[in-house]
């Protein structure tokens, strides 16, 4: 890996502090989300804008990693838009020169409009790439690609362990752009969803949820509206009741160290899944791989949004191809790269006694390396 650029930006004017870090540029392009939480701070940047560079690695894509975040507890409105406005025109020479941000946590794809513009940043002009159409309306048609991938790779990981006939259940942590398309991919796919948590709580049927009917009663940034749940279903306040939840497959689509050394001894499921990024901690993991517990890397499963972008920006996409056609192939790219980096580490697995992240990371690491091999003229 390259160089890493930290930065620091803040405006006392809109209170606006923020953080972009940069950990790899592979000819002169990085790309990563914008994560908008009270709570996030350098480091925490860091160490995304690291997995980011991994991921990209794993998913075959040679685009450097990078990550920001906008310290923000703010409710929509005004006073949020206004530190959209101020984060746009710091980063604005950023996104100009190959630096791609886009949603997070807490970003949707309205807010990275928002701050697209106001860095007078326009995709279809700054990155020209020939379309069938705009940017903003692919993005729209694979809103769910990043939540398709981590069904993927449950599904693919569930039959390689033999467990496809006993993984009926999910639960959800987060109910987000990720958490969404989780819930209708793997009940598309025959599972049960029994439960799901936004921030305020856990949503529970050990018969089975409504999905579409949540979905309905979900807002933009993942708020479930308690007042639109039917009677019957459990809502737990407290902060992590999906932990407790019976369910064979546990989903964490939220912010990260969601599973921690303190609360890893109550994960009940037979596959843990980061369709967030860094949601389980190493040590976690290394608790839950000597229970025999797979944990599924981030870096390997929710790696869709990236590549789509990725993808279309390297000019890999096909010529000429139709908007349903290009939708169809960018799907099909992100399932059978997932997949066939689920296959590559499960089968690694079976003969080294390390946990799956480790063996994630060297892969990723060793593409790295292949890449910069063939990069340097012998
Ligand atoms: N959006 C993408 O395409 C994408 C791609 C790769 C990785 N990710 C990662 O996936 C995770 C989710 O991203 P997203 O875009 O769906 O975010 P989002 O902001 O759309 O949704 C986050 C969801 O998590 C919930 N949440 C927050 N704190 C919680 C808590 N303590 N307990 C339970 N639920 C909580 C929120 O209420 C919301 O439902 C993040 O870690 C993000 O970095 C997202």
């Amino acid at each position: 890996m390259g160089m890493e650029v930290r930065i620091q930006v803040s405006d006392p004017d809109s209170e606006f502090r923020g953080f972009v870090v940069v950990n790899d540029f592979v000819d002169g392009r990085a790309m990563g989300g914008t994560r908008m939480t009270p709570q996030v701070d350098l480091q925490e940047v860091a160490g995304l804008a690291e997995a980011m560079t991994l991921k990209l690695a794993l998913a075959g894509l040679p685009i450097g990693g990078a990550k920001a975040g906008i310290v923000c507890g703010l409710p929509s409105g005004p006073e949020r838009d206004r530190q959209l406005t101020a984060f746009g025109q710091a980063v604005a020479p950023l996104l100009r020169n190959g630096v791609y941000l886009g949603c997070d946590q807490g970003i949707s794809y309205r807010d990275r409009d928002y701050f697209f513009e106001a860095a007078h940043f326009d995709m279809q002009r700054d990155s020209p790439v020939d379309l069938p159409c705009s940017w903003s309306e692919l993005w729209d048609k694979c809103h769910e690609i990043t939540g398709f991938g981590v069904c993927e790779a449950v599904t693919a990981a569930a039959e390689q362990l033999g467990l496809d006939a006993v993984c009926r259940t999910v639960a959800i942590q987060g109910f987000g752009t990720v958490g969404r398309a989780v819930a209708t991919g793997l009940r598309g796919r025959g599972f049960t969803v029994v439960a799901v948590a936004d921030r305020h709580g856990t949503i529970a049927d050990p018969g089975g949820l409504d999905v579409d009917a949540l979905l309905r009663a979900t807002d933009e940034y993942g708020t479930i509206d308690r007042g639109a749940i039917s009677p019957g279903v459990t809502c737990a306040d407290t902060a992590d009741a999906w932990l407790d939840v019976a369910a064979d497959v546990l989903v964490l689509a939220a912010g990260g160290d969601a599973i921690t050394t303190d609360n890893v001894d109550r994960v009940r499921a037979a596959i843990v899944v980061e369709g967030g990024n860094l949601a389980c901690t190493p040590p976690a993991c290394d608790v839950l791989a000597l229970r025999g517990v797979p944990v599924l890397p981030g870096i390997v499963v929710n790696c869709g949004g990236a590549a789509v972008t990725g993808l279309l920006l390297l000019g890999a996409a096909p010529v000429g191809a139709s908007v349903e056609e290009l939708v169809d192939w960018l799907f099909a790219q992100v399932g059978d790269r997932v997949r066939g980096n689920i296959t590559e580490l499960l089968d690694r697995a079976a003969v080294q006694t390390r946990p799956l992240y480790r063996i994630a990371d060297d892969l990723a690491r060793e593409r790295l390396a292949d890449r910069e091999r063939k990069l340097i003229p012998a």
